[in-house]
């Protein structure tokens, strides 16, 4: 699979490592110029990563004002952009849901759900504008199954879902498409977070006993974001090992 995605802008949230790196890097390698936004983007190691981002921006997706700067700052540097990966998220403390912190739910909420329609909020006009836009929204397979003692991530990435679908509808007829993905467990810092009772029941719900790698989401997120993508939005693709087949 092969997407030609020369003279394409992408933005990737959570870009500096994890899951938005690997998107990041497989967009990169199909001809797209990589727009890193994350809190924290010194310390970009090129030879690491294989490549260079055409800007690399310190942004809070949580902070509509912080989105709306740095969007207005690719306009500005590089004028267009055809591609929104929404993957910056936490996870949050693993407690059950009636003891958990309200300060936590809310950061959590602010950043997983929030910044995502911050994001969209932000981008959609200009690919409104210009007919042409592939929005992929990073979920998880807790948002479709709910998991317990992360209630507000799995609250979250359902939220995320809905969203996804409520707004692919009325962007239908634009030019503009957008689809999530669920992934099941990678490991990253974020699934070292959860306790190692959650990690080993997670894998053991995988039929294909194994974790998910961070390229195969990027493997998949590559194809939604390209142009062969034409007739589906609104759609949640699942990278589950067969968890899910519902
Ligand atoms: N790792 C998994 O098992 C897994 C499974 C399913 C879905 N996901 C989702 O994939 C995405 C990436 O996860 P990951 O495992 O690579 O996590 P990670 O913790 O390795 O990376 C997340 C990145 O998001 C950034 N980030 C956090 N808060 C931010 C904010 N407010 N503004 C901007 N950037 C922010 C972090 O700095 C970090 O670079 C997340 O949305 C996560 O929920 C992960
Ligand atoms: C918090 C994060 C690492 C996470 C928790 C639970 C999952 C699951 O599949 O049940 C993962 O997909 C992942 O999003």
């Amino acid at each position: 699979m092969s997407q030609n995605l020369e003279g394409q802008i992408a933005i990737i949230t959570g870009g500096m490592r994890g899951i938005g790196l690997a998107i990041a890097r497989r967009l990169h390698a199909e001809g797209a110029q990589i727009v890193i936004w994350d809190l924290a983007v010194d310390g970009w190691d090129s030879a690491e990563n294989g490549f260079e981002p055409v800007l690399r921006q310190s942004v809070d997706v949580s902070s509509l004002a912080s989105v709306e700067a740095a969007f207005a700052e690719v306009l500005e540097r590089v004028g267009h952009v055809e591609i929104l990966v929404n993957n910056a998220g936490i996870n949050g403390p693993v407690v059950s849901s009636w003891e958990y912190p309200t300060e936590a739910w809310d950061k959590v909420i602010a950043i997983d759900l929030n910044g995502v329609f911050y994001c969209c909020r932000t981008a959609i006009p200009h690919m409104r504008e210009r007919g042409y836009g592939r929005i992929v929204n990073i979920a998880s397979m807790a948002g479709k199954d709910g998991v317990q003692y992360i209630s507000a991530y799995s609250a979250a990435k359902a939220g995320v879902i809905a969203f996804t679908k409520a707004a692919a509808k009325e962007l239908a007829q634009d030019g503009v498409l957008l689809n999530c993905v669920a992934p099941a467990m990678v490991e990253t810092p974020l699934m070292a977070e959860m306790t190692q009772a959650h990690i080993d029941a997670s894998k053991a719900k995988i039929p294909m006993g194994r974790f998910l790698k961070a390229e195969e989401v990027a493997n998949m997120v590559t194809w939604i974001a390209g142009p062969e993508c034409s007739f589906t939005t609104g759609f949640v693709f699942d990278l589950s090992g067969g968890r899910a087949t519902y």
